[in-house]
């Protein structure tokens, strides 16, 4: 199976590079309505609220959360199983939150999706080859008399028996039913694959490999990928990098390595503490395990200010009062919390202040202007202010030890970050 190389890709789309998926201030409300004949919208179920991130051509974005925190819905926004309420997508730079089922039609092929339950996610009287054909036939991508070679080749790509194209679903085990899923999202040779929680329900012995096999088809065709998971250690190996998401929001992003080793977000915190960690047990350390009282909020009505503050040991006035947003705080890391900071070291007063022009007490100071930073915007800034230091930094000076405006103590005030 081949692929075409990603220039004439590019060239056919009309794209000019950049990354595959741009995501700005996504939002899906679910309209609840209200009982009899007259069903009016009573409220609406908030899934996804303002989500914005980018993900790079032929490269991996991993979504991570607790059940309930809006990632599948993500994932369903993504490739249009469900209209957004607000907000932009841009595949290949151009815009697919706001077009028809028609305009979306050539563009199916190109964003697929992997499904969390290999069992329901195919049809049981329908054969394999059937099953990984179809796409072919609908989208002819293939001469008819040339579809079943395609399907053995897809299945043997996936590691199944090309002879078992005349077998029925239940005939193959969890793993092997996820690899006729993986085999029919690649028939149609996409350029982003959306793959919701594609291991959970298989057996441990059995996540390892299909994870491995999902890795090796991304190499081989070049396909960008939007990892969705509720642990953090499935999309370790597969994500160089790490999207947080608490209530539809997302709380913490960043690359694999400083997501891991300096998380913020007492979240993401959280969320690592229970991630078994081999090198720390090697040198008889441990972790220290966060447990997280309570369930996730409901989305019909979340918490006020900060969503996840009904749940945080740092929590304080302001969080109640102001929703902290999403600061870049390194050259590949954002952040969502007042008090962000590594564990053991978060800062005693909010770093979100000068940000946002309000007080401790979350007041909008008289005559201060909030940043002018589009915190809604994907992919990172050059520049960012360094939460330890309070210092402006640059792609630039980084690395060089360079550091740019230094900022006194008396500017810094209450923790405060200047932006
Ligand atoms: N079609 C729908 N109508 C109304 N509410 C919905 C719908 N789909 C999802 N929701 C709600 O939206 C919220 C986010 O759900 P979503 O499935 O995206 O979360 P998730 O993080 O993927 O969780 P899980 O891992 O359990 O699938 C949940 O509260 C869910 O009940």
């Amino acid at each position: 199976m081949t692929r075409p190389a990603v220039d004439d890709a590019n060239a056919s789309s009309g794209s000019t590079g950049g990354p595959i998926l741009e995501v700005t201030n996504l939002q899906k409300y679910f309209p609840i309505k209200s009982s009899g004949v007259f069903r009016r919208s009573i409220g609406a179920v908030q899934a996804v609220d303002g989500v914005s991130f980018q993900v790079e051509r032929g490269s991996a974005l991993g979504l991570v959360g607790e059940s309930g925190c809006g990632k599948s819905t993500t994932g369903r926004l993504i490739t249009r199983l469900y209209d957004p309420t607000g907000g932009s997508m841009k595949f290949e730079g151009r815009e697919i939150g706001n077009l028809s089922n028609r305009q979306m039609l050539p563009l199916r092929s190109e964003i697929q999706m992997i499904f969390q339950d290999p069992y329901s996610s195919l049809n049981p009287r329908h054969t394999v080859g059937t099953i990984v054909g179809t796409p072919l036939r609908v989208h002819k991508m293939v001469p008819e008399n040339k579809v079943l070679d395609r399907v053995r080749e897809l299945l043997e790509v996936v590691g199944l028996n090309p002879e078992h194209y005349n077998r029925y679903p239940n005939e193959f085990s969890g793993g092997q039913r996820q690899r006729i899923g993986i085999a029919r999202a690649l028939a149609l040779q996409p350029k982003l694959l959306v793959a919701d929680e594609p291991v959970s329900a298989l057996d441990v012995s059995i996540q390892a490999q299909v994870v491995n096999l999902l890795q090796d088809v991304q190499k081989q065709f070049d396909i960008a990928f939007l990892f969705i998971a509720h642990d953090l250690a499935v999309v370790r190996h597969f994500c160089p990098e790490i999207a947080v998401m608490y209530l539809g929001k997302i709380v913490e992003i960043a690359d694999r390595e400083t997501l891991y080793n300096t998380p913020h977000h007492p979240y993401t915190q959280a969320l690592l503490s229970a991630v078994p960690d081999v090198k720390q047990a090697a040198v008889g350390g441990r972790r220290e395990r966060i447990r997280l009282a309570g369930d996730v909020p409901s989305p019909i009505n979340p918490p006020s200010g900060c969503r996840f503050r009904t749940r945080c040991w740092m929590a304080q006035d302001i969080c109640s009062k102001v929703e902290p947003p999403l600061l870049q705080i390194g050259k590949n890391h954002k952040v969502a919390c007042h008090f962000a900071g590594e564990f053991g070291a978060m800062p005693t007063s909010p770093i979100t202040l000068s940000a946002l022009g309000v007080d401790g007490q979350g007041n909008k100071i008289a005559g201060a202007d909030a940043s002018v930073e589009d915190f809604t915007r994907a992919g990172y800034a050059d520049t960012w202010t360094d939460v330890a230091t309070h210092q402006e930094r640059s792609n630039a000076l980084v690395g060089t030890g360079g550091l740019g405006t230094g900022m006194s103590d008396e500017q810094r005030g209450e923790g405060g970050t200047r932006r």
